[in-house]
């Protein structure tokens, strides 16, 4: 490959970004001033549980505010968060040659088709990071979680296997996909606890230790797999337990929840969900793109999702509240007491 650009210099960009740097391939940051500045300053350090710890000096890294004109990427990232894509799309389409492949490595459902109703000319294909990234210092990113990345794609598109092979190399696998769609359903389905864990004001390990919080999660899963199956819609399987058989285990008391899902609480212990750091920044969040995209599925069914409703507003008034809920508040703000 002869350079990947990064749209969106935050903690899955830069993770992303500075594992395929990593790995032999040029790329290009396109990020906004503080964490620029803080990739000036320190360099990237990319850290993981798995004992990773490699540091990218600043002076090899490709900064830039706005995506490069004349760049030609083999590939474009697009990290920035689902309040972000139109913007990025936009900007995206007016400097890359047509043609230019995207994989979208954000959350929720809708955002590559977004930006391909928004930048047509581009190729642009839906993505997944299944791990938490987290930024522990400035320009050190952290991955706390497992799991492998997955793209919509075949083997015969060259840009994707490229990067696949990239990232072989440095340990980290991407999935190709005919259709992406079950593997997001099913992300999305995990991502309904990003509301749960921002609005305990808890890391994650500690907020799915508390079974209050568990039981939000789990209702909130319940009414979207009762919806998802009413659709039609296949869920793809990104825990080692199926998505209903979780349901029974997240409601399941602590110390067996504990035995039972070892292996779902691999988490570093100050990980949060992506959703607890906008929350903490007072930036907007992607709860319409996660709840709100059950609600709209709800509605798609002449149906109704007033739980992931009821979130969708929690999050929302966050900013005329700003104090955690306690477990039995959560349950009782989301009428599950
Ligand atoms: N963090 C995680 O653990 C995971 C996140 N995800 C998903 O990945 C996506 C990215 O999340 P995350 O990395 O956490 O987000 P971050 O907010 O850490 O990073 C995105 C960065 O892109 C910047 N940005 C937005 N628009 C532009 C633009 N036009 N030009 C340049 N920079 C821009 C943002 O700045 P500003 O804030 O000013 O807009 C922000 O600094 C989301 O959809 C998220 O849900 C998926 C799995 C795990
Ligand atoms: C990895 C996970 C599920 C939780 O951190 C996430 O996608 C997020 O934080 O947005």
């Amino acid at each position: 490959m002869t350079g990947v650009l990064v749209m969106g210099a935050g903690s899955v960009g830069c993770f992303a970004g500075g594992l395929t740097q990593l790995a032999g391939v040029p790329v290009h940051f396109v990020g906004r001033p503080r964490v620029l500045a803080a990739l000036r300053k320190h360099g990237l350090r990319l850290t993981d549980q798995d004992g990773l710890d490699r540091h990218i000096p600043a002076l090899q890294l490709r900064l830039h505010e706005e995506p490069p004109a004349g760049l030609k990427p083999d590939l474009v990232l697009l990290c920035v968060k689902s309040g972000a894509t139109a913007a990025a799309a936009t900007a995206l389409g007016l400097t890359l040659p047509p043609g230019t492949p995207v994989v979208s490595l954000q959350n929720g459902i809708g955002n590559a088709d977004l930006a391909r109703a928004t930048a047509p000319a581009l190729r642009w294909h839906a993505g997944m990071v299944p791990f938490n990234i987290a930024e522990l210092a400035p320009g050190h990113y952290h991955r706390g979680t497992g799991g492998a990345l997955a793209a919509e794609g075949e083997a015969q598109d060259a840009a994707l296997s490229a990067w696949q092979t990239a990232l072989s190399r440095v340990g980290m696998r991407l999935d190709l996909h005919a259709d992406l769609a079950p593997v997001q359903w099913g992300k999305l389905l995990l991502n309904l606890n990003n509301p749960v864990n921002a609005l305990s004001g808890r890391p994650l390990r500690d907020e799915l230790l508390q079974r209050g919080y568990r039981r939000a999660l789990a209702a909130l899963q319940e009414e979207a797999l009762d919806l998802l199956e009413g659709a039609g819609r296949p869920v793809a399987q990104l825990t080692p337990l199926p998505p209903r058989r979780l349901l029974t285990v997240l409601r399941l008391p602590t110390p067996l929840f504990r035995l039972v899902a070892a292996r779902m609480l691999r988490i570093d212990a100050k990980a949060r969900s992506s959703m607890a750091d906008d929350l903490a920044q007072g930036r907007t969040t992607e709860i319409d793109a996660l709840c709100g995209e059950i609600v709209r599925l709800a509605q798609g069914l002449r149906r109704r999702a007033p739980l992931n409703a009821r979130m969708q507003g929690l999050v929302e008034a966050w900013p005329r509240r700003r104090r955690p809920y306690s477990p039995a508040e959560l349950l009782q703000a989301l009428g599950l007491s």
